[in-house]
Formats: structure tokens, C-alpha cells, sequence
């Protein structure tokens, strides 16, 4: 027994071996299992605490978008007992001056709510109201006049809850104290085991760019070979002109000397290999301005400018629409794809800047992307070294994207920046909003009344200028997104919430594929000149037709493919418009002038043009949050959007956010203009 004990000079002065002497002996073991004592009190105070905190009961009704509410409780009925906190809140919309309910439930994470009733809170210019509360089914009743703006916070607590706060702050203090105790103990228990593992990201690793990757040579261009023309944009950091060069028609985009990072972040996307695809803008070379030192990328000339300045202008149809939704979301998904074709390898390449005004629209209504000063390429290197050197280098990037088509969970901080998932995630995000603006300019949708007036993302929700605070209330709180008109539900083209219209069985899921070729003999198993095999799901890229001019070849279509019995337009999906036609069918895709049925909006140039972007950056995972309702296509379904409370504590510190504070490292409210035609 004594050797057991070990230390005995711990031991009172007393006879060992007598009754007083082992009981005291005894008493000191215990005393040395500190440990188990604190943990005993931990499960003490657990248990006696679950008896004190009772559960918060709220009114529960919500709107089926607000479905994420359902997971703060179990409901029954009319009411939830709150899982996660004990309050409850209401949000109201004011439609015609009175308060609608569109979210009575539990809050979905602990916040403060230290009104007994539902005092209301007036947000986003008197269009919606919020209150909390923190008595059962208090949020049932709000006090609310038309003039009330913001709450006043009374702080009426009685002695019941003193106590129980007093509790609860103690069971807290402990609980964290065992955390602490335990966490060391697995700490020590564990180094060595630790120090010798290496843990492999399951994922590519992500670099402005990798070591491994591969680049084409790029051909050095002579300014005097150019005649610059006119100025077509002027972006954030570089002046993009319209010149010619070797008689065609193209877009020079000049970086101030002092811009030189951004000008190589840029070319480098560009001369990877396989960048060649119609929906991303073709790259002819760069150069350097022997006087200024500024250097400059030569691009292809996109006759309409940004989608942003087109949509603005330019009303469009269904088939338009759905061409240059389509182009979009191929270029995109080129963008993301990971392709080898012999010893050639094109990495995924993330955007991180998608947004109307990075994505350009040619006479032929397709869509091209550009601006790539922002793209992370993601890179599958097998070697460890390059890979650790690559998630090093990401910890002090900046973080970027365009406030307003920030995914929640990059507005949320909630981000992984190990995985490449998060970045592709943001774009496809991004893109949801994409095909949103497209679609809402779309007067084949508003047959019978005015087509509405372009509108960027949230503009008639939160207004022009948002906030990254109005962002996360309304996008990741509230879990809204863009409205879509009611009478959309009706149309007939809707097919994102019933059955699709029967359609021709293709090999693909894009129309107008055609079947796939014979195999050749000559070529090795799997191989096809006409059908490269490289290309994963839902990508495909397809050799260029003589019969199209440079450049202006129709996105991911190979109309040399195509039979009778198929669509007869590139692009255009087998679904009819509804009713008569307004506008006189193109014959196949869109000539190399503007096509005669894109007809000029019913508005002239909106007041609110500019681009209104919040330069915050920022990269997160969790998940797609793709647009919800019709619009949605194939992106639909709303994924529920755990708000990750110390996330977003941890967040809101982190990012000493005001509207526009960079943009890859440049400071806000820039805006680019465009003014092509
Ligand atoms: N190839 C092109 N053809 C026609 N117009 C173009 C072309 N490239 C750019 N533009 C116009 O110039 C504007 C600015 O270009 P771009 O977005 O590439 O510059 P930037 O400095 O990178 O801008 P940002 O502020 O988005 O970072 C575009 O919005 C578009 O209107």
C-alpha cells in the first residue's frame, strides 16, 4: 500500500498501520484523483442544470423556404420546443403597411433576447421586422406601430433568472475548466502518437498557382502591331481599349505598371493549357508598353460588352435566355474541370470573381468568361512538398469575390481553405445569381406586361449599395434569396418543381449532342479525334467548325454533329415558348451582327449602373446554396444552413468589414464601366 502510494511524505504524522493512520492514508489517495472529483462535480452540476433550464416553447409557423427553422426545435403543432436556445423570434414582411408573418419559430442559434415580449426591430428600410423574446410563445404578439425603428432594449430580469444566469455562468465556468483538464490529458496522451503522423488532405491543394502545373507559351505581341481604337471599360485595375489587330477586331486590357501582380495573376489562368473553350474568353497574347512599363493582355472582342451593361440594355427572349445561360454554365464547368489529354493537363480553376460584369456577351449571345485576376488554380499535385507549400501560401491570401454573389458561407467566414471544394461551391453560387439576372430580363416570362428593369442580385431587396451586415441578415440568417415573380410557378417552361416535358433521349445531358461517334480503329481504345475523350460529366468541349468564323463558334456545340432530327438551334433547349413567337426565329445560333430579336429594353440606361460592388473577400465552405423557385433549373433545392454561432462570433471580429474594402487587396466601390454597344 505504501509503495503505491509513492510520495509518503504527503502522509499525516500518524502510525501507518493504525486505524487513524490508514483512513488518513486513504483520504490522501482520493485527495490525488483531483481529476475524478472535478469530473464527478461536472456530471453533478450537468444533470442538476438540465433540471433548472427549462425548454423555451415558441409559436411556430414559417413560409416552406424558411424550412431551416424546423431543425431549432421539435414542433408539434402550433409550437416548437426550442433545441438550441431559449429564444424565440418573429420575422414580419410589411406588405401594404401591414405586418405579414414569414418566420414564428425558435431562434436557430443562442442569442441575446432580453425582452420578455416580442419588441420589434424595423431592418432594410422598414421592409421587414424582427423581434426576439424570451418567454413561451412569446413571439405569438408583437408590439409594433408603423414608427417604431429600433428596439428599445429593457432589461426587466427577476430574481428567478438572476439565479438561473448565476447557474448557468457557474456550469459553464466548470464545464469549461474539465474541457480544459481533459483536453490536456488526451494532449500529453497523444503527442508522440501525433508527431510522427502526417495527415494527406483528401483534396487538391490550392495555390494562385502550382508549381506543377503546366503552361503554353504565349505569344509576345509589339503595341505597334495594334491600333488602339477606343476605350471599352475600365475595371478596378486595368483600361480595357478596342483595337485591331491582324484584321480582327480585339480588346486590349492595360495594367498600370503598378498592377503588375494582377496582370500576371491574369495571364497565368490564360495560358494554362486546354483554356480553349467557347465559353471562356479567347487569349491571343500579351506585351508591354515600351514607354509607360504598363503591360497589356490582347483578348477577344466581345461585341456586347459585359452581361451586366447587356442586360441593362437589352431585353431578350426565351431562346436568347436559355443561350446564354447555357454558354455560362458550360464555360464555368469547363472552367472547374480537371482534364488531361496526354501528357497535357489543365488544372480545375476556381473564378472567385464571378458576377455580371465579369462575364462578356458576344454578338453571337453567348457568353464568354473573363477577368481571372482573382482565380485560384487548384492544383492535383501528387508531390507532398508542393502540395504543403501550396496551403501555405493560402494563409496569407487575401480573401476576394464580389459582396453581393457571396455565398452564405463565404459571407458566413465558415470556410475550409484546404478544400477546393468551397471555391468551385462560390462560383456555382455565383452562377445561380447569373442565370437569375438573365432569366428576369427575359420577356418571353412577363408575356402581357413590362418586362422589369435589370436588377443586380438583392438591389430590390437591400438596394443598391449592401452592407455585408444587410448580406448576412437577409442571405444567411434569414436564408432568402432573390425573388422570383408568382406567375413564373404557372408558365408552362417551368419544369424545376414537376416533371420534365418528355424530350429526345441524347447521350448527354445537354441537348443537341448527338450520339457519339463510331470508334475509329487508327486510334487508341476510347480515343476520337471528333470526340476527345477527356472532358468529365456535363462538359464538352468539341473541335471548332470551319464553317464558323474565328472565334465566333457557338458554346460546346458542334453543329457538323447535328442531325435533322435533333434541335435545329445550337443551344436551344427542345421546349417550345409559350404561345405565339413576338420575335422571328434565327435560323441556327446568332449571326456575327447584333441578332435582329434582341430589341432594346423598354427602359432606357438604369439610374442604378453602376456596379455596386463590395469588395469583401472572403472563402468558405458548406455546401451549395443554389438559387431556389423555378429559376433554379437543375440547382434546385434549398439546402438548410446551420448557422455556426462561433463561426460567425469569430467572423464578425475577423473581418473588419465596412461595404468595399478590397478587392484581391484593392480597395472598394470600384466599378467597372463598360460602354460597348
Ligand atoms: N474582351 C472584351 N470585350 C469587350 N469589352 C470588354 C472586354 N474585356 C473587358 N471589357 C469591358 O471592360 C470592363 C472591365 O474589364 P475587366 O473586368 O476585365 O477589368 P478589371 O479591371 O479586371 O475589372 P474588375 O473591376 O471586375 O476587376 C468589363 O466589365 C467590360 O465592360
Amino acid at each position: 500500500m505504501q509503495g503505491n502510494v509513492g510520495n509518503s511524505s504527503h502522509i499525516p504524522r500518524t502510525d501507518k498501520h493504525s486505524l487513524p493512520g490508514r483512513f488518513a492514508l486513504r483520504v490522501t489517495m482520493i485527495l490525488q484523483q483531483w481529476r475524478l472529483i472535478l469530473a464527478l462535480e461536472c456530471i453533478f452540476v450537468c444533470i442538476s442544470s438540465q433540471f433548472l433550464l427549462e425548454k423555451r416553447r415558441c409559436v411556430f409557423q414559417v413560409s416552406p423556404q424558411n424550412e431551416r427553422y424546423l431543425s431549432a426545435g421539435n414542433v408539434s403543432g402550433l409550437v416548437q420546443v426550442c433545441e438550441n436556445t431559449s429564444c424565440c423570434v418573429g420575422y414580419f414582411l410589411i406588405i401594404d403597411g401591414q405586418p405579414e408573418v414569414d418566420v414564428l419559430a425558435c431562434d436557430v442559434a443562442e442569442k441575446s433576447c432580453p425582452d420578455a415580449t416580442c419588441k420589434t426591430q424595423t431592418r432594410f428600410g422598414g421592409r421587414v421586422i424582427k423581434c426576439v423574446c424570451h418567454t413561451d410563445l412569446c413571439n405569438d404578439k408583437i408590439t409594433w406601430t408603423p414608427d417604431s425603428e429600433q428596439p428599445q432594449l429593457a432589461c426587466s430580469y427577476s430574481v428567478d433568472e438572476i439565479v438561473k444566469a448565476a447557474v448557468i455562468v457557474l456550469v459553464g465556468a466548470l464545464l469549461v475548466l474539465c474541457f480544459t483538464i481533459a483536453a490536456a490529458r488526451w494532449r500529453n496522451l497523444f503527442k508522440d502518437k501525433t508527431e510522427n503522423l502526417q495527415v494527406v488532405p483528401h483534396d487538391y491543394s490550392v495555390s494562385p498557382l502550382c508549381s506543377c502545373q503546366q503552361t503554353t507559351k504565349t505569344s509576345e505581341i509589339d503595341l505597334a502591331d495594334i491600333e488602339i481604337q477606343r476605350i471599352l471599360g475600365q475595371g478596378s485595375f486595368a483600361t480595357v481599349w478596342q483595337g485591331k489587330y491582324q484584321e480582327s477586331t480585339v480588346a486590349v486590357k492595360v495594367f498600370p505598371a503598378g498592377w503588375k501582380h494582377k496582370f500576371t495573376a491574369e495571364r497565368e489562368v490564360y495560358e494554362l493549357p486546354l483554356m480553349k473553350h467557347a465559353g471562356i474568353l479567347h487569349f491571343l497574347g500579351t506585351g508591354r508598353e515600351p514607354d509607360a512599363g504598363s503591360l497589356f493582355i490582347v483578348l477577344q472582342f466581345a461585341e456586347y460588352g459585359s452581361l451586366h451593361s447587356f442586360l441593362c440594355k437589352h431585353t431578350t427572349n426565351w431562346t436568347l435566355s436559355l443561350k446564354l445561360c447555357q454558354s455560362l454554365s458550360q464555360g464555368l464547368s469547363y472552367l472547374h474541370s480537371d482534364l488531361r489529354r496526354y501528357d497535357v493537363h489543365k488544372p480545375p480553376v476556381a473564378h472567385r470573381d464571378l458576377s455580371s460584369s465579369n462575364v462578356l456577351v458576344r454578338a453571337d449571345g453567348t457568353c464568354a468568361l473573363c477577368d481571372f485576376g482573382c482565380s485560384t488554380v487548384l492544383c492535383s499535385c501528387s508531390e507532398a512538398a508542393s502540395r504543403h507549400n501550396h496551403t501555405t501560401n493560402m494563409k496569407g491570401h487575401p480573401q476576394w469575390g464580389t459582396l453581393r454573389y457571396m455565398s452564405p458561407e463565404i459571407l458566413e467566414g465558415s470556410v475550409n481553405l484546404r478544400s477546393s471544394g468551397c471555391f468551385t461551391q462560390g462560383d456555382v453560387y455565383a452562377l445561380g445569381l447569373l442565370l437569375w439576372e438573365i432569366w428576369m430580363r427575359c420577356s418571353d416570362l412577363f408575356e402581357g406586361s413590362i418586362t422589369p428593369q435589370h436588377l443586380l442580385p438583392y438591389e430590390s431587396e437591400l438596394g443598391a449599395d449592401v452592407s455585408l451586415e444587410s448580406l448576412i441578415v437577409f442571405v444567411s440568417d434569414m436564408d432568402k434569396r432573390p425573388s422570383i415573380p408568382k406567375h413564373w410557378e404557372l408558365l408552362p417552361q417551368v419544369f424545376s418543381h414537376r416533371s420534365p416535358p418528355p424530350r429526345p433521349v441524347n447521350r448527354t445531358m445537354w441537348p443537341n449532342q448527338g450520339p457519339p461517334p463510331p470508334p475509329n480503329p487508327a486510334y487508341p481504345p476510347g480515343y476520337n479525334p471528333a470526340y476527345p475523350p477527356v472532358p468529365p460529366p456535363g462538359v464538352f468541349p468539341q473541335p471548332l467548325n470551319p464553317a464558323y468564323p474565328p472565334y465566333q463558334h457557338p458554346a460546346a456545340t458542334n453543329p457538323a454533329a447535328m442531325t435533322p432530327a435533333m434541335n435545329a438551334c445550337p443551344g436551344v433547349m427542345p421546349y417550345r415558348p409559350p404561345g405565339p413567337h413576338p420575335y422571328p426565329m434565327a435560323p441556327c445560333g446568332y449571326p456575327a451582327v447584333p441578332p435582329a430579336y434582341v430589341h432594346p429594353g423598354p427602359y432606357p440606361h438604369s439610374p442604378k449602373w453602376g456596379h455596386h460592388k463590395g469588395h469583401h473577400k472572403g472563402h468558405h465552405c458548406g455546401g451549395m446554396y443554389p438559387m431556389t423557385g423555378p429559376v433554379a433549373g437543375g440547382l434546385t433545392g434549398m439546402v438548410g444552413h446551420k448557422v455556426n454561432k462561433k463561426m460567425r462570433k469569430k467572423m464578425k471580429k475577423a473581418h473588419k468589414y465596412k461595404h468595399g474594402h478590397y478587392k484581391c487587396g484593392k480597395s472598394s466601390s470600384s466599378s467597372s464601366s463598360s460602354d460597348s454597344d
